[in-house]
């Protein structure tokens, strides 16, 4: 599902009157209408006349409101409209609605009159949309500060936000001080970025996407458009990607996987990513680790995978020939050796690889070896955490997770790359600008071994022929709704294993969907 920045919101807006000959006015009526009928909907049970109180700023976000306020009235509701002060000014169209509401004698009231929110079922917050800039203040703060005390007092209230709740960075996800949390926001076209970020996201309760009475996408389709796609994976979206079988397939036709890693000590990675490829549906999978690992990996590893051992860089040729796949890193460690054999295998293979752990740390700072990635015919997937992503960046953590959507996008574009930033959410990006949020996936996922899992599922969607992005998305989906159904019965202690174990009935449910 695609998702919006507030420049595309914005690009949307200015494209609507102009190329699209539609007046904003006529989109405004859509969002606020679209506003009241998910009101409508909300209480449906309660079937009786509400007490709404629409809290409403002096940009378009409070214009919406306005609309809502007035479509609401009309179907029989009790009313009343709360700005932040007296003076009547605002951007144009919200000016012209509250000309509208007055007209219609719809009270108006501000703080000064007292307890505004007096026995309200439902308080509508249209206090600032996309167009937040900076903290809240002033008025706009004391107003979410006393809508924040009466739901304290009256917990039944339904807070409802217009497009994103106010305080909520619809880029990044940030949220200003004194941001409420919703029990429903209703955004126009698509979520927004923010939305799917954290904090923001735990701030929105319930989100409901209303639409703006055209096919907004046509207007992003523009030759004037310079802003790169993000999307949200969904179950839908992963449902197009999976790789289906024909009934004539044999192990030859699902890819022959190969996973390269080990080291004493941590024999179990190379062993979780293995076994995590079998489950995901590879044809054949292969474990090659150092030579002096292997007794103890043949001992531990389930009888499905085939296994091997290496000691140098003709061996990891050997072994890489002829398969769909390769995953590199996983328990691999960090001698000295090891790490200038990866890197010379990494930097001189053409096969389909996937890139993690302890294979990115051999690989250093990435100016230094993203020249030799992007002359490739097919780009690599890297699966850094946001610690392996700092080393290869330079970057502080922090100022990745500020901005990981962004970041991750110019990495990716960068180094020509796919790009899988593990963390919450878990961001794909592609060479050609496209990030994909994951929406799959919760806490009780912060166990060793959970990268490597997911290693093992990416790897093995690659060598059953997904394209090196479809094959990261479908993998970290996969991965994070196997933990969601694991979540189901219990919070924490999942083991890696078990996430993988889970994944082919995702698997049929996802495919089977359709
Ligand atoms: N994208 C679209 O196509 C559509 C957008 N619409 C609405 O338009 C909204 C955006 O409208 P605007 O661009 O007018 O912006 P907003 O209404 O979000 O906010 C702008 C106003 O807030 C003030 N403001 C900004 N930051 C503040 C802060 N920190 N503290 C106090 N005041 C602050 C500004 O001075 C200005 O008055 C969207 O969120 C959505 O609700 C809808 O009308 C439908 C169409
Ligand atoms: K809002």
């Amino acid at each position: 599902m695609r998702i919006l920045t507030k420049e595309e919101a914005k690009f949307i807006d200015q494209w609507a009157p102009t190329k699209g000959h539609l007046p904003l006015a006529l989109l405004m009526e859509n969002a606020g209408r679209g506003v009241a009928e998910a009101i409508v909907t909300a209480t449906e049970e309660e079937n009786r006349s509400l007490d709404v109180v629409i809290v409403a700023g002096k940009g378009n976000n409070g214009a919406d409101g306005l609309v809502a306020a007035r479509q609401l009235e009309e179907w029989g509701h009790e009313v009343r409209v709360v700005i932040p002060c007296d003076d009547k000014s605002g951007s144009p169209l919200f000016q012209q609605q509250l000309a509208a509401i007055e007209a219609l004698e719809i009270p108006v009231l501000t703080l000064a009159d007292g307890d505004v929110f007096e026995a309200a079922d439902v308080i509508v917050d249209g206090l600032l949309g996309t167009g937040l800039q900076g903290e809240l203040q002033g008025p706009i703060l004391e107003l979410l500060d006393r809508m924040e005390a009466h739901v304290d007092t009256y917990p039944d209230t339904l807070l409802v936000a217009i497009d994103v709740p106010s305080g909520l960075n619809a880029n990044t996800g940030a949220v200003a001080e004194g941001t409420l949390g919703m029990d429903l926001t209703v955004t126009f076209g698509a979520p927004k970025q923010g939305m799917c970020l954290y904090p923001g996201k735990s701030y929105c309760g319930e989100i409901i996407v209303k639409g703006l009475g055209f096919a907004w996408e046509t207007a992003l389709l523009d030759e004037s458009n310079e802003h790169f796609p993000t999307e949200l994976i969904t179950a839908e979206l992963i449902d197009a990607l999976l790789p289906e079988r024909e009934p004539t397939y044999h192990k030859g036709s699902n890819g022959h996987t190969l996973i390269i890693g080990g080291s004493d000590g941590m024999i179990g990675a190379p062993l979780l990513a293995a076994e995590a490829a079998v489950y995901a549906g590879a044809g054949k999978v292969t474990t090659v680790v150092p030579s002096d690992c292997l007794r103890m990996l043949q001992t531990k590893i389930m009888p499905e995978v085939m296994t091997g051992s290496f000691g140098n860089l003709l061996h990891l040729r050997m072994h890489s020939s002829e398969k769909q796949a390769v995953a590199i890193g996983p328990g691999l460690g960090r001698n000295e050796e090891t790490t200038t054999l990866v890197k010379n295998f990494m930097t001189t293979t053409e096969v389909p690889l996937v890139i993690d752990a302890d294979a990115l740390w051999a690989l250093g700072h990435m100016d230094i070896v993203g020249h030799e990635f992007s002359k490739r015919e097919r780009p690599v997937i890297m699966t850094p955490h946001l610690g392996e992503f700092a080393r290869l960046t330079g970057l502080t953590i922090d100022s990745i997770e500020a901005n990981r959507i962004e970041v991750a996008r110019q990495f990716a574009i960068k180094y020509q790359v796919v790009l899988v930033l593990k963390g919450a959410p878990t961001v794909v990006a592609s060479p050609d600008g496209l990030v994909a949020v994951n929406s799959s996936g919760n806490e009780g996922m912060g166990t060793g071994g959970m990268g490597d899992t997911l290693t093992g599922i990416i790897a093995s969607l690659l060598g059953q022929g997904l394209e090196e992005v479809e094959a990261a998305m479908a993998g970290v989906f996969l991965h994070g709704a196997a933990a969601d159904f694991l979540y189901e019965t219990r919070h924490v202690g999942f083991m890696p294993s078990e996430v993988a174990r889970q994944v082919p009935y995702i698997m049929t449910e996802v495919v089977g969907s359709e």
